[in-house]
């Protein structure tokens, strides 16, 4: 049997390494952040209607979407936020079913979907794994390691469920607050746990 695993996470919680051990063990990934990106690149209907939205401006010189100043705009005005997620949520929902459809029969398929408590979607799952660091260490990695502000790190954060809504849709938590090391034997663990059940 395939057992379907919802991966979540707040941002800069660790989501993607999770992503990458899970894959090194033998899971299948399907990346919702990917598909965000696959949806509104140059030549598709999605960036055509964030064009509509959001005018010509939101574009770069070479006619792709400027993802910094749309997330200036977005992450400042949840109207806004709501106005591109309605663009870009049914698409990346309908390609990661049919992703999903085509992986064949795998004991473990991955969905990371950074919005997953947002968008309902755990009901969807057999088993949700929540990656869950505290807010302090959240703001510490994206000013240390994507160059952003405090304001727009916590701006980021505030557009995002809170720990406690994530943790309450949680199968499995795991606690990224150690080292690498340490992620990668709580991923294992959980990975042999999931493995049971598939
Ligand atoms: C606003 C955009 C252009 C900014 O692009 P950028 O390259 O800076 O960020 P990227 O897409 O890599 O996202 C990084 C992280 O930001 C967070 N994030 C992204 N979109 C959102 C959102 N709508 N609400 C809350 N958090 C979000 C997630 O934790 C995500 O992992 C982009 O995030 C986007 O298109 N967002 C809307 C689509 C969406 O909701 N994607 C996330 C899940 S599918
Ligand atoms: N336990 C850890 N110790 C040290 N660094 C870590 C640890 N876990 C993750 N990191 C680092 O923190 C950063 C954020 O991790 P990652 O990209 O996996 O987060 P994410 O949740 O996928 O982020 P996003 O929501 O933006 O997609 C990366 O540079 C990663 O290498």
């Amino acid at each position: 049997m395939t057992l379907r695993v919802g991966l979540t996470g707040g941002i800069a919680s660790g989501k993607s390494t999770v992503s990458r051990m899970l894959a090194d063990l033998g899971a299948v990934i399907i990346d919702s952040d990917l598909i965000a990106r696959e949806v509104v690149e140059p030549g598709t209907d999605g960036l055509e209607e964030v064009v509509a939205a959001f005018g010509e401006e939101i574009l770069t010189e070479d006619g792709a979407l400027d993802r910094p100043r749309v997330g200036a705009i977005v992450f400042a005005d949840p109207e806004k936020r709501k106005v591109l997620e309605g663009i870009i949520h049914p698409r990346v929902f309908m390609r990661a079913i049919e992703i999903d459809e085509a992986a064949g029969e795998h004991a473990v398929i991955v969905n990371d979907i950074p919005l997953l408590a947002e968008t309902n979607q755990a009901d969807r799952f057999d088993a949700v794994v929540v990656v869950d660091v505290p807010t302090e260490l959240q703001v510490e990695r994206m000013v240390r390691d994507r160059g952003m502000s405090v304001e727009e790190a916590e701006s980021r954060i505030g557009a995002q469920a809170t720990r406690e809504q994530r943790l309450a849709i949680a199968t499995y938590v795991i606690e990224n607050t150690g080292t690498l090391e340490d992620l990668k034997q709580s991923v294992a663990d959980v990975y042999a746990a999931l493995l049971a059940r598939a």
